[in-house]
């Protein structure tokens, strides 16, 4: 049996992994051994058998496993994974964080999408896979048929994403915020003579109060507003999170690096609202040539056994293609297609997606299984 390490196993991405990998009896197939940087001899979980939990810093602990999974981080990749690979460990490095997405010797495993990459990767013995960035990984689910069948010239992507893409404390901040808002207006709302723009006002003035609960979202409010910049700025007006859509995806599809000759170009503003766990895009979608709806709905729905095409009909719509819907499922809903004023080739869609799950998880237990097989 192969040894693998599992470290960042107790934080939230862990948990969705650890959750995942158990539903899928995926610890019936490794040995496996956990690793923590703040509770060294601590005790692990059911799965490590009464084993203390090692010191996810020691090299000579990780060197003698065949695989390593980590959802710890990118300061944890950046300070352990160039001290293990100098000490000469030749096994697999599985992670969650993208310090190494875009390094030469690193894949990005999505498999559903680009399976052929990552086969072509461990023929070549490639040792590096690296889970997506998540709103990339949740476009190319549900969008993967259109790419696979070469349809796309270009792609503008709107997102709306989940508080939980910003870490634990933040969906626990958005609540507040939400739990902050209502006590500030309880006794109006349960007067129904009460005024609406009086009600309105006073949750305007509790959002900006400096007393409202914003530490985690860089001071300002995420609940009854949102924020339109997420992650750190980069070159040419983007935002790090708008710059992996395009540098991402190319390299997830195998073209050519974005910008260069050959590469797509994917680019939209990406945006943070009061959603729990789920990212949604809205989609414009250059084609190459006018494909009947029909025909894109075909495509889309057969490219995995994930995606779901759903009828662009108002109460399908709303009910099936939301957050709500999705949160906790490994479906991922495509809808809201269809020809944009612009022209036959331009094509709308609307998608959402669990951001813990193919946004982060589902990948890295996938590339275990893929490793395992
Ligand atoms: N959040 C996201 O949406 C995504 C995150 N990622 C990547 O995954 C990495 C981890 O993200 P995320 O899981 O959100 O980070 P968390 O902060 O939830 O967990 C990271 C680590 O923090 C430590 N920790 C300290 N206090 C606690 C606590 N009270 N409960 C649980 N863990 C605690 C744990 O390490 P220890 O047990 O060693 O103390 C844990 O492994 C990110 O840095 C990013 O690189 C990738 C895709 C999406
Ligand atoms: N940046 C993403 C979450 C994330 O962790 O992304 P990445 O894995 O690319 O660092 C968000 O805020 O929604």
């Amino acid at each position: 049996m192969k040894k693998v390490g599992l470290v960042g196993w107790r934080g939230m991405v862990g948990s969705v992994l650890m959750q995942r990998m158990r539903d899928e009896g995926d610890f019936k197939l490794i040995e496996p051994v956990f690793f923590t940087t703040s509770n060294v001899g601590g005790k692990g979980p059911a799965e490590a058998g009464g084993v203390p939990l090692k010191d996810a810093a020691d090299i000579e602990a990780l060197k003698v496993l065949d695989i390593v999974i980590t959802c710890q981080g990118g300061d944890y990749t950046k300070e352990v994974f160039p001290k293990l690979r100098a000490a000469g460990w030749n096994g697999y490095w599985i992670d969650a964080a993208s310090s190494l997405r875009m390094a030469d010797d690193a894949i990005i495993i999505l498999d559903p999408v680009n399976l052929d990459v990552i086969k072509a990767g461990l023929s070549k013995g490639v040792r590096n896979y690296i889970g997506g960035n998540c709103t990339v990984s949740l476009m190319l689910m549900g969008l993967g048929g259109l790419f696979r069948h070469d349809l796309v010239e270009w792609v503008s992507a709107m997102t709306y994403q989940a508080a939980s893409g910003a870490g634990a404390q933040n969906m626990r901040e958005l609540i507040s915020q939400m739990g902050t808002l209502h006590d500030a207006v309880k006794a109006e709302l349960a007067d129904p003579a009460s005024a609406i723009l009086d009600i309105d006002r006073k949750v305007a003035e509790t959002m900006r109060a400096s007393s409202f609960p914003t530490k985690n979202f860089r001071n300002v409010p995420l609940a009854g507003s949102l924020i339109p910049w997420i992650d750190v700025p980069v070159e040419g007006g983007q935002s790090k999170e708008e710059w992996k859509g395009g540098a991402e995806c190319n390299k997830i599809l195998g073209k050519p690096a974005f910008r260069s000759p050959g590469s797509i170009p994917i680019d939209g503003l990406c945006v943070r609202v009061g959603a729990m766990r789920c990212h949604s895009q809205g989609l414009t979608i250059k084609l190459k040539k006018d494909v009947p709806l029909d025909e894109v709905s075909d495509i889309l729905a057969k490219a995995n056994d994930w995606v779901k095409v759903v009828p662009n009909e108002r109460e399908i719509s709303e009910r099936d293609l939301t957050p709500a819907a999705v949160t906790g499922t490994l479906t991922v809903p495509v809808g809201r297609l269809h020809k944009l004023a612009m022209g036959p080739e331009y094509l709308g869609a609307f998608t959402c997606g669990d951001q813990l799950l193919w946004g982060a998880a589902e990948p890295l237990r996938r590339m275990l299984r893929i490793l395992l097989d």
